[in-house]
């Protein structure tokens, strides 16, 4: 079972799940998700917290493992709406896993974010790292992550928890790919510009403790990040014990950067805006995923940022609009 299939990191591992001939059943409110993103035989629009719907599906199928993908996921909406996002995300979890646990569901490979680090004490960040979200959004991460060490422990369901660093591009086929309403998240915001969606695309301080000012950010190719799901399905059906891997390419790119890549690639000259720091962004986040390349035996495919910049430039360009 895929929760938030139809969304745009679920989407991806939907189809990469397919690719490698995995049989998948999808759950998606689609309160952000887009139907039309993935091709199943059994997609179920409802809501996690709805417990009844929820039961029955696990009734219907035989599940084998869930893979958790539905949260509200936006650091600046958190900070204004944290009931929201304990409701759907810490709340949402406990009816996932009461469920699961009801019905003896004993796998489980969790979506988490380097937004539960908050500001941290050393580059590259490893797995042990001390962990002070400095938003809501990483605060009902963390306390997810926290709820399904004590239900391993309490009814023996078995996890691995994938903290992303920045998901980006995707599918090579141009078939699938981002679309967020409203965008918020740099890369596809930055190549609205160059398809006449925006006339500029705006820099959030330019004044922090990095080379050119602007911020740091490991950008990861989504197809890396649905590949990463796999390999932790496959460590949990070897028995291994329940665990939490770091998925970044270990690489840095200020956003200053980013927007030089996007010339290249689009051809397009665009024009910035300077504007102040947008709050609770920390300066530099970089990932070591030294013990997910290990651990996990994955690796990712597309580390450049050039190749995620190309993908997710083929998606928008022939998808103006989105789906
Ligand atoms: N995008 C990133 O850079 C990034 C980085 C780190 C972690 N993550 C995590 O990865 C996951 C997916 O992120 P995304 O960018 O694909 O987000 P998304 O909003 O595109 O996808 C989330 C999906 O979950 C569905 N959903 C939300 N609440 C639900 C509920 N209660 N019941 C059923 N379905 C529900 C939405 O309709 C949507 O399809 C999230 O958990 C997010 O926190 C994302
Ligand atoms: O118009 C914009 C948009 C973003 N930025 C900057 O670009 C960088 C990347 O911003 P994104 O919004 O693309 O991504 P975030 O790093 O804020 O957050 C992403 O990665 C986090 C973990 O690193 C969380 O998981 C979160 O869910 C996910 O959206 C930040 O410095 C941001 O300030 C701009 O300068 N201009």
């Amino acid at each position: 079972m895929i929760t938030g299939g139809a969304g745009y990191i679920g989407s991806h591992t939907v189809r990469y799940f397919s690719e490698v001939n995995e049989e998948v059943i999808v759950v998606d409110n689609l309160q952000s998700g887009h139907r039309k993103s993935v091709d199943v035989k059994h997609f179920y629009e409802l809501d996690l917290r709805e417990k009844e719907a929820l039961n029955n599906v696990f009734k219907r199928h035989s599940i084998e493992a869930v893979i958790h993908f539905a949260a509200n996921s936006l650091v600046g909406e958190s900070m204004d709406k944290p009931y929201d996002y304990y409701h759907n995300n810490v709340y949402g979890m406990m009816c996932l896993l009461d469920v699961m646990k009801k019905h003896k569901v004993g796998k489980m490979v969790f979506s988490s974010t380097a937004a539960i680090y908050g500001e941290p004490t050393s580059i590259p960040i490893l797995e042990g790292e001390d962990t002070t979200p400095t938003n809501p959004y990483g605060e009902t991460k963390l306390a997810m992550e926290k709820m399904m060490k004590w239900f391993d422990q309490g009814y023996g369901v078995k996890y691995v928890s994938l903290r992303y660093f920045n998901a980006a591009g995707a599918h090579e086929s141009g078939e699938i790919g981002e679309d967020h309403k409203p965008e918020t998240h740099l890369i596809p915001l930055v190549l609205e510009v160059p398809l006449g969606k925006r006339e500029t695309i705006s820099i959030f301080g330019d004044d922090y403790p990095t080379e050119d000012g602007t911020c740091i950010r490991d950008y990861i190719h989504v197809m890396d990040i649905a590949s990463a799901h796999y390999a932790a399905l496959e460590y949990l059906r070897k028995g291994h014990s329940s665990d939490a891997f770091n998925l970044g390419n270990g690489m840095g790119y200020s956003v200053k950067e980013v927007i030089d890549v996007a010339r290249n690639i689009t051809e397009h000259s665009l024009p910035v805006e300077m504007k102040a720091r947008r709050l609770g962004d920390p300066a530099i986040l970089i990932a070591s995923s030294e013990k997910a390349q290990t651990k996990l035996d994955w690796k990712p495919r597309f580390p450049t940022l050039e190749k995620i910049m190309l993908d997710a430039w083929n998606w928008h360009r022939t998808h103006p609009k989105g789906y």
